[in-house]
């Protein structure tokens, strides 16, 4: 009889499993026939926590089985429209919905649509239910909206500074030199953990432009070898590093839970790291505090200005940031934010300000090594500027002349981009939208998902060569596009790094308050880079140049992100990239 009940038991489950996902789906269904825009079915949730986690494993396994549906090969997989960029709009529109038994949600990649939705920021706000990922240490910037948003936005804003962008550059020339001498050692041996040293790159610097923390640069592969575990300094970047990689089980465990008795050793990990990380802010901020005591107070990185804020009730009046929104009030303001806010503030600097940047140095690295043509016209630049040696006295003034190498980082952040969609929802109301001149009723809670990938790629706004490498497509000399031979490199201009169909660091309200933060970050490290070497690819046997050229390319187009919020490349090291001096 029991035995009858178990089997009972086991055989209902899944039954009722599917009942319940058949009426969701059903209810949803019916919701998006209403609307009148072309729709698609999937029969799982994009957030059900058990797909976040091992969803695209179990969507490759059937591809291979060769069971997987042609519908479950483009939109299943966690992060599908990365891959997928505009090709999916071709077929179902613009704007399509998805429908799935947990909800509906937009997929718009129509660039006045979209731009009319951030636009409407309280129309569509930021999808609290899908950032809720990042409340590591509870609610901060990311994760807020209004006045909540604002309190947290100034507080935090107030670092982004043209003194902060001076020191980023330093830290940034500092970095990619200690990086380049260590990539350029090993000589005939090809580098693959290219993606793994830009993280320690961008790690460093982020330290020393936030925290004041400066480090030697040394590879990922050093790093791990050296023992650092009794070195507090070292701390940050472990437990940060540790805690991005498993962001998502933090989220749907907890730090308790990832502690429980039948969790494997790298949950365990992860939570040891939280709470690492934990001590360590709080370490910064009482040394901030004695500081402030002392009356010895001068620092003016970001965990110092949170604690003098805190202290003094108010932010102080000494530096404009380069990227508040219009409407913020000006510096000079009451503020009141916690402890644990401060903290989960600066956490949410670290994630937004660490992986993005590094996977992007990651992909124009190996974009730039499958057009070698494009390293030699930037190093024509690099050299028109800075003719001399490289030198971490190299002024941050360069910034700004290095047009071409803006255009590779946008050339680059087009074909692949680290986060994909910028996430909204219609909340409690039901929203009018103008999609080419038609007006549908988006119902309450549809998540709206404005997809970067699709954008940026789609032949109604890039043309016939919108999956063409073309970096001097956002180059022009007074207004004439596609400039190929030049006159003088004083008579290029750099295109908008923000446009109706071109937005990497979003636009409007939430746009990117470390835009220029990740823009000095990259064209640093490229002058340093490409001033004296090349990069070129490892060719595998059997393989012409030309053959591995077009292999890395198509590796860098193909994105996973299961287990992590970010677009990373599927397999970075499969692409050997050798650094040689110029002769
Ligand atoms: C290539 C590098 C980067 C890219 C492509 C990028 C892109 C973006 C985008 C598209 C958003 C808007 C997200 C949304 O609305 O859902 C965003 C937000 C944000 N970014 Fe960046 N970012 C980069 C680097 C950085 C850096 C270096 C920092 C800090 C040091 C940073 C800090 C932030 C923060 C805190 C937010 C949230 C802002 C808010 O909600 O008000 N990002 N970024």
């Amino acid at each position: 009889m029991a035995l009858l009940t178990v089997i009972i038991t086991i055989i209902s489950l899944p039954a009722a499993l599917f009942l319940w996902t058949a009426h969701a789906l059903a209810l949803n269904r019916e919701k998006v026939k209403a609307i009148g825009l072309p729709y698609v079915v999937r029969w799982i949730s994009p957030i059900n926590p058990f797909w976040l986690l091992y969803g695209s494993s179990f969507v490759r396994l059937c591809t291979r089985l060769g069971i997987a549906t042609e519908n479950m090969q483009h939109i299943y997989s966690y992060g599908w429209e990365a891959n997928e960029r505009a090709r999916i709009h071709l077929k179902h529109g613009d704007v399509f919905v998805l429908v799935h038994p947990g909800g509906i949600s937009l997929s718009v990649a129509n660039a006045e649509t979209i731009y009319d939705i951030l636009r409407r920021r309280t129309d569509f706000r930021r999808n609290m239910e899908e950032m809720a990922v990042l409340n590591v240490y509870g609610k901060n910037l990311s994760t807020t909206d209004d006045q909540e948003w604002q309190q947290h936005r100034k507080m935090t804003g107030v670092t982004f500074t043209e003194k902060n962008n001076e020191v980023v550059w330093i830290q940034s020339v500092k970095q990619a030199t200690g990086m380049l001498e260590y990539w350029s050692q090993k000589e005939e041996q090809p580098i693959r953990s290219t993606h793994d040293d830009t993280k320690v790159f961008t790690l460093n610097v982020l330290a020393a432009a936030l925290f004041n923390n400066v480090y030697h640069f040394e590879g990922f592969a050093e790093a791990k070898k050296e023992n650092h575990k009794d070195d507090p300094s070292y701390q940050y970047r472990e437990s940060l590093s540790t805690i991005l990689s498993s962001i998502i089980q933090i989220f749907i465990f907890g730090e308790d839970g990832l502690k429980a008795w039948w969790t494997p050793v790298s949950w365990k990990d992860a939570a040891n790291a939280m709470s690492t990380f934990r001590l360590y802010i709080h370490g910064l901020m009482d040394e901030e505090r004695t500081l402030l005591r002392q009356g010895a107070n001068v620092n003016q990185h970001l965990v110092a200005r949170l604690v003098r804020a805190c202290e003094d009730g108010r932010i102080a009046d000494d530096g404009a940031p380069d990227e508040l929104p219009e409407d913020a009030e000006k510096p000079g303001r009451n503020i009141n934010l916690t402890e644990e806010e401060i903290l989960s503030n600066l956490f949410v600097y670290a994630f937004a300000g660490n992986d993005t940047t590094s996977i992007a140095l990651t992909n124009l690295l190996v974009h730039l090594a499958a057009n070698p043509e494009t390293q030699d016209w930037i190093a024509e630049e690099i050299n028109h500027y800075l003719p001399h040696e490289v030198t971490e006295r190299w002024s941050y003034n360069n910034f700004q002349k290095m047009k071409r190498c803006g255009a590779v980082i946008m050339e680059s952040l087009r074909m692949c981009h680290p986060l994909s969609q910028l996430v909204k929802t219609t909340g409690s109301s039901s929203q009018i939208l103008n999609v080419d001149g038609t007006q549908y009723k988006i119902p309450a809670s549809t998540a709206v998902h404005c997809s970067l990938p699709a954008l940026h790629s789609h032949p109604k706004y890039w043309g016939s060569t919108a999956m063409e490498w073309n970096p001097s497509r956002f180059i022009s000399i007074d207004g004439t596009e596609n400039v190929s031979s030049v006159n003088t490199f004083e008579e290029e201009r750099l295109a908008a790094d923000t446009s109706q169909h071109f937005m990497p660091f979003a636009w409007g309200q939430r746009v990117c308050p470390g835009k220029r933060f990740a823009q000095v970050e990259l064209v640093a490290a490229l002058v340093v880079f490409f001033k004296n070497y090349r990069v070129i690819l490892e060719v595998n046997d059997g393989e012409t140049e030309h053959q591995a050229r077009k292999r890395a390319w198509n590796t860098s187009l193909k994105v996973d992100h299961e287990g992590h919020m970010l677009h990373e490349m599927v397999k970075p090291e499969s692409i050997g990239l050798k650094w040689v001096k110029k002769v």
